[in-house]
């Protein structure tokens, strides 16, 4: 599908989808358990991918019409799955689930698309082979598809911090299953450490016991996963709530406003997504009690962001970036072309096409903005959900249309962001 949108200003209320990092943790979790529900989860792409994993190794999930999900673990043991397990787009889900797949008494097979099958496992395979599994890529480049094989006992593993948070995530998981627990040492500093946070806060509520140490984390071995009340809730998602809040700051009005629900406080880090555009000029308004989120539109001023803890941010920020007054400097970013596609040139090169100058460094993105100078042209989504709604954004003040092709990717995180930005008032056309 692409997607034609023409210049729009916004106003009205919308409602965040539910978090995709909590999702992926909680369906897990619930694997893990014996049985367990998980309430306003969100079933998108990457989602659904974690959910056919924990079917095949074993557990039962059934969605409901008002989309809770009711899932019959594996008790802490996965099954050999029949298949290969086919994580698609999703690197969540390919990392948790090849950790899972250690526990298992055999074989199993991980693969996924074309981008999926292009990004880094390498020191989750080498942590998993320390801790007793063979755990191998077919292609022997540290790439999918991936060879496990279990069960894996567990102890001390050191790993980089600087590549992927989710090898952490994958092992702490794993580990309390496991005979020995797992202790990880970082190598190197860890980059998107809130994500590491968000897992230990939905293993807490899962009632599992995992810390921070000196050298990194552990996870003591032998526990059960169990939520209290048997129930889990999803908090809404601030990755995805950074469209409509940029989309509020760029092409609201002054004196209207986009009004976002569910943005209840959590572990996620990119909740400081508020505080940038809030830097950056906009008139933000964030009541944490209701989780509510106000903004309205203001002249921006670029401004220097460290994405470190937050790199799905950075589709954002650019366009953002592109719209404010000067430079906005983007820093600590390599880590962030690692992803579903290198988001760092795929925003300078798309941007770039709708007349934007950016300056580009293997670590930082300079976004020499200035709106009265973005042109509507025709870009690619590279088939990637974040690069596809920044550019959206970017389509809302640009001068003329904006044509994004290949938009239909944004099932992955935001299966209704075109709708969201209907019913904000932005005029938009489908073409399959
Ligand atoms: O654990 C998670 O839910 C995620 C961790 C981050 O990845 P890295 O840790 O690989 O940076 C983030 O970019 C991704 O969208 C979701
Ligand atoms: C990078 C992302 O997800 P994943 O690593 O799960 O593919 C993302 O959602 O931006």
């Amino acid at each position: 599908m692409n997607v034609t949108l023409t210049p729009s200003r916004v106003a009205g209320t919308v409602r965040a989808p539910p978090s995709k990092s909590y999702t992926h943790r909680s369906i897990l979790a619930a694997g893990y358990s014996g049985e367990a529900t998980v309430r306003d989860a969100l079933w998108s792409a990457d989602t659904q991918a974690t959910a056919r994993a924990v079917e095949l190794f074993g557990g039962d999930i059934d969605r409901r019409d008002d989309g809770t999900l009711e899932i019959d673990g594996f008790d802490g043991r996965p099954a050999v799955p029949a298949d290969v397990i086919d994580c698609a787009n999703s690197g969540t889900t390919m990392r948790l689930v090849t950790a899972a797949a250690a526990l298992a008494d055999g074989t199993t097979v991980l693969t996924g698309d074309e981008s999926l099958r292009s990004r880094p496992q390498g020191p989750l395979l080498e942590a998993l082979a320390d801790l007793g599994a063979e755990a191998e890529s077919t292609r022997r480049n540290g790439q999918a598809p991936l060879v496990v094989t279990g069960p894996l006992t567990g102890g001390t593993v050191s790993i980089p911090g600087d590549v992927s948070s989710q090898y952490i995530t994958a092992l702490l998981m794993a580990g309390a299953v496991t005979d020995e627990g797992i202790a990880i040492d970082l190598e190197t500093d860890l980059k998107s450490a809130p994500y590491v946070d968000i897992t230990l806060e939905v293993l807490a509520d899962f009632g599992v016991d995992a810390r921070k140490t000196d050298d990194g984390f552990a996870v003591d071995g032998g526990q059960s996963y169990a939520p209290a009340g048997g129930e889990y809730a999803v908090p809404g998602d601030f990755s995805s709530i950074s469209y409509p809040l940029a989309a509020g700051a760029i092409a609201a009005a002054e004196d209207e406003t986009v009004r976002i629900e569910g943005a209840h406080p959590s572990a996620q880090g990119d909740s400081a997504i508020v505080e940038i555009v809030e830097r950056m000029g906009a008139d933000v308004d964030w009541d944490r009690d209701t989780g509510t989120i106000d903004v309205s539109g203001a002249s921006l001023e670029g401004i220097e962001v460290d994405v470190e803890d937050t790199p799905d941010l950075l589709p954002t920020i650019a366009t953002l970036g592109a719209v404010a007054d000067g430079d906005t400097l983007v820093t600590n970013a390599e880590h962030v072309r690692y992803k579903e596609t290198d988001r760092v040139s795929a925003m300078a090169e798309e941007l770039g096409k709708m007349g934007v100058e950016t300056t580009e460094e293997r670590d930082s993105l300079t976004i020499h903005g200035s709106a009265s100078e973005l042109e509507g042209a025709t870009v690619s989504g590279r088939d990637d959900h974040r690069i596809i709604m920044a550019l959206a954004l970017a389509g809302l003040v640009a001068d003329g249309e904006t044509t994004i092709k290949g938009a239909d990717h944004v099932d992955v995180s935001f299966p209704g962001f075109f709708d969201m930005l209907e019913e904000l008032g932005v005029a938009l056309e489908r073409r399959e």
